[in-house]
């Protein structure tokens, strides 16, 4: 059987465990014998990334990297959420949208068999208020133009075990983040929230919707040829 081609994408606050579900999927994939690429969304899609970070670190006297648990530290980005930096987003979401439309097209047309996003455009839209009616419009049109990966994770964690693990933002906001990613997962639909849990159980779950997702897309495969057979 030709392997199909399939894109999957991981999403979550910091410290979900986002990395660690991608290596664990990764070496699975790859024992099977499939050709894997990784994309970073924040590197290698997101627009005008370097302009975002000094902002981040100028306007907001944020600090920069990754904290860890002995040596936290106070991020001041995506956790401002005021009007004005709102209204930003909406701009950057935007551009961010086209370019992984592009991004996704060149990724699929690459020799992997298997593209894991770490990250995706829902992780941009979860640093917005997702109850408010003006947002949730927004990030709908936004979907029209985003192409949707056959399996979109996002990873779900309790807030604090996710600070212990990334002390970068505050606790409230990731609370609200969290919140955001399940308010996001309710409104699109067809999105696979990997319930909190230990390492061994989450690998599990995403394992099973990748392959489960692998056999859906063989099954249309089959039919569209049906399809075709008929027709000629
Ligand atoms: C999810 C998880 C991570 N970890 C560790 C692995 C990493 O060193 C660190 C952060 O996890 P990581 O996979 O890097 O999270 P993310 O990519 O979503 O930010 O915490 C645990 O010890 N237990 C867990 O349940």
């Amino acid at each position: 059987m030709m392997p199909r081609k399939m894109f999957v994408s991981f999403s979550g606050v910091d410290g979900a465990g986002k990395s660690t579900q991608i290596a664990a999927l990764r070496k699975w994939l790859e024992a099977q014998g499939l050709r894997v690429s990784t994309i970073t969304f924040w590197d290698n899609i997101a627009t005008l990334t370097g302009i975002r970070e000094g902002a981040g670190h100028k306007i907001f006297k944020g600090e920069k990297g990754v904290g860890s648990p002995e040596a936290p530290v106070n991020r001041r980005d995506k956790n401002v959420q005021s009007w004005p930096m709102t209204c930003v987003r909406l701009g950057l979401y935007a551009l961010d949208a086209v370019s992984t439309r592009i991004n996704v097209k060149k990724a699929l047309k690459s020799d992997a068999d298997f593209i894991i996003f770490d990250r995706y455009i829902y992780d941009q839209f979860a640093n917005m208020k997702m109850r408010s009616g003006l947002i949730r419009t927004y990030v709908k049109a936004l979907m029209k133009i985003v192409p949707r990966p056959d399996v979109s994770y996002v990873l779900d964690a309790d807030p604090q075990a996710a600070r212990a693990r990334k002390p970068e933002y505050p606790l409230d906001f990731i609370y609200i983040n969290r919140r955001a990613y399940l308010d996001l997962a309710d409104m699109l639909g067809g999105v696979t929230v990997i319930p909190a849990g230990p390492i061994e159980q989450m690998k599990a779950e995403v394992l099973r919707h990748a392959f489960r997702a692998h056999e859906l897309g063989r099954d249309a495969r089959r039919s569209d040829r049906t399809g075709h057979a008929a027709a000629g």
